[in-house]
């Protein structure tokens, strides 16, 4: 679940942050040569506008919207979902509407719930992720690493350099 049983830590650095998305961009560059392409992304917010920054350079999208969703409130706690800022008109109606032609970016996927809520407003969108957890893997067309339910991920604009005491200090006993 996605709460404080999330006892196993994944932290990731910048570095490898980029390459994960860049990774991302790459899969989805396939996916836009099979697919005519996307006119626009849409940025999860916040967590989504730093792949979505990453992904945009790669496949030379300008078109950026957000939608603005909290739902973690505290570390590792799920409060009640809020949709603070829909999706602007004139993204809602490329081609067609729905989200054809339109990619939805987000840093992971937990428990789906933010994914529902997003996809639920542009149905036809792709919708991707660096990260998925097993429970909201089902919602997401493409990712790039999978880690197990109870990992939190710890990313690079959370956490600071900070020093490490020696392992023979640190350790039990
Ligand atoms: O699949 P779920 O269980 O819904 O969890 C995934 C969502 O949770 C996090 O966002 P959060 O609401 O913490 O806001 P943030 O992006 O502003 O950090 C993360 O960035 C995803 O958007
Ligand atoms: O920083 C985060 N790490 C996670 O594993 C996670 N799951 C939901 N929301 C999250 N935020
Ligand atoms: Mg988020």
């Amino acid at each position: 679940m996605a709460d404080a049983r999330a006892d196993k830590a994944f932290p990731v650095s910048w570095d490898q942050f980029h390459r994960d998305a860049r990774a991302l961009a790459w899969r989805l560059a396939g996916e836009a040569r099979a697919t005519g392409g996307f006119d626009a992304i849409v940025a999860i917010t916040r967590g989504g506008l730093v792949p979505a920054a990453i992904v945009a350079r790669e496949l030379d999208i300008r078109l950026i919207e957000t939608v603005c969703v909290a739902s973690y409130h505290d570390y590792k706690t799920q409060g009640g979902l809020q949709v603070l800022k829909g999706v602007e008109e004139r993204v809602a109606k490329i081609r067609g509407g729905e989200g054809a032609g339109v990619l939805i970016v987000d840093d992971l996927v937990d428990t789906g719930g933010t994914a529902r809520v997003v996809r639920a407003m542009l149905p036809k969108a792709h919708f991707a992720t660096v990260y998925a957890k097993p429970m909201g893997r089902p919602l997401v067309d493409t990712f790039v690493t999978e880690v197990s339910q109870d990992t939190w991920i710890y990313f690079p604009w959370d956490m600071g350099l900070s020093f490490q005491p020696p392992i023979r200090e640190g350790a039990p006993g």
